[in-house]
């Protein structure tokens, strides 16, 4: 028998995302459900798909999966969105924590559709190492992220060279994400990320956003602990963060872009 389930499809600064509300928890997807649903043209299309469940110590869970319909480490920008839907469904206030990846994580619901979210800690820092040809910079935000300085970021082959460090396995075990940025004021950065779990470019990335900010500060390419990153949509995502890096902030916008339903 075919049931229809709501969704709805949102996008955190241009990361785009389908949404349900699985409070019930009365629906399962499989990994080719999620990555049919992820697929664009023929699919509703997004980065990636997240279940809203129950926790039994905070709020809500969020459930993340990457558009490949495997299970993806912490995703900032859909933590953000799930927020905002969570508190549209009436799941948590416009203060919350819930968890993600077994961490727990504070949110807040603050005006014009905008989310403010609290890292973990970051770990795993590594400083000037070659792959590929290129001097690469690690930390790990929630997700593995590599950053690489650029001064030529509009013109520079995200796809491709995303593509080989992401898969470069000596270095990478488990993939990493890939971060290309350029410092464009003492407080400010251009990034674009080539995603795990997308396999492409997309059009934003939270954690990538905050990996950028941390490491250009460490590396003192940036004076401010305020930092306004330009992402690839064009919209600016926010990361401040204490000195000696242990309270760490991501805000940014989310919006729900349309609601709809399918049949499963
Ligand atoms: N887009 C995300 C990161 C999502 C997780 C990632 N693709 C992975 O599993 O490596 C963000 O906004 O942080």
């Amino acid at each position: 028998m075919n049931t229809s389930i709501k969704f709805s499809k949102m996008s955190g600064a241009g990361n785009d995302f389908i949404v349900f509300d699985n409070m019930h928890k009365d629906i399962h997807l499989s990994a080719d459900n999620i990555r049919s649903l992820c697929t664009r043209r023929t699919g509703i299309g997004a980065d990636g798909l997240i279940l809203i469940e129950p926790s039994a110590r905070f709020d809500f869970a969020m459930k993340y999966y990457n558009a490949d319909g495997l299970p993806g480490s912490m995703c900032g920008n859909g933590g953000r969105c799930a927020v905002y839907f969570a508190w549209t469904i009436g799941a948590c206030g416009t203060t919350t924590a819930f968890e993600a990846n077994g961490n727990r994580y504070d949110a807040w619901v603050c005006d014009n559709e905008a989310i403010r979210l609290k890292m973990i800690l970051p770990h795993d820092f590594r400083d000037e190492f070659g792959s590929n040809g290129l001097s690469c910079n690690f930390v790990n935000t929630g997700s593995p992220h590599t950053i690489i300085f650029t001064d030529e970021l509009d013109t520079f082959d995200v796809e491709s060279t995303g593509r080989l460090i992401r898969n470069d396995s000596k270095l990478f075990p488990e993939g990493t994400n890939v971060n290309f940025l350029q410092v464009t004021s003492p407080e400010s950065l251009k990034v674009r990320t080539y995603e795990r779990g997308v396999e492409a470019e997309t059009l934003a990335c939270g954690t990538g956003a905050v990996a950028a900010a941390l490491m250009s500060y460490k590396l003192g390419k940036i004076a401010s602990r305020s930092v306004s990153v330009s992402v690839r949509s064009g919209d600016i995502l926010t990361i401040d963060f204490s000195e000696d890096m242990q309270d760490v902030y991501l805000s940014g916008p989310a919006t729900i872009v349309y609601t709809g339903s399918i049949q499963m």
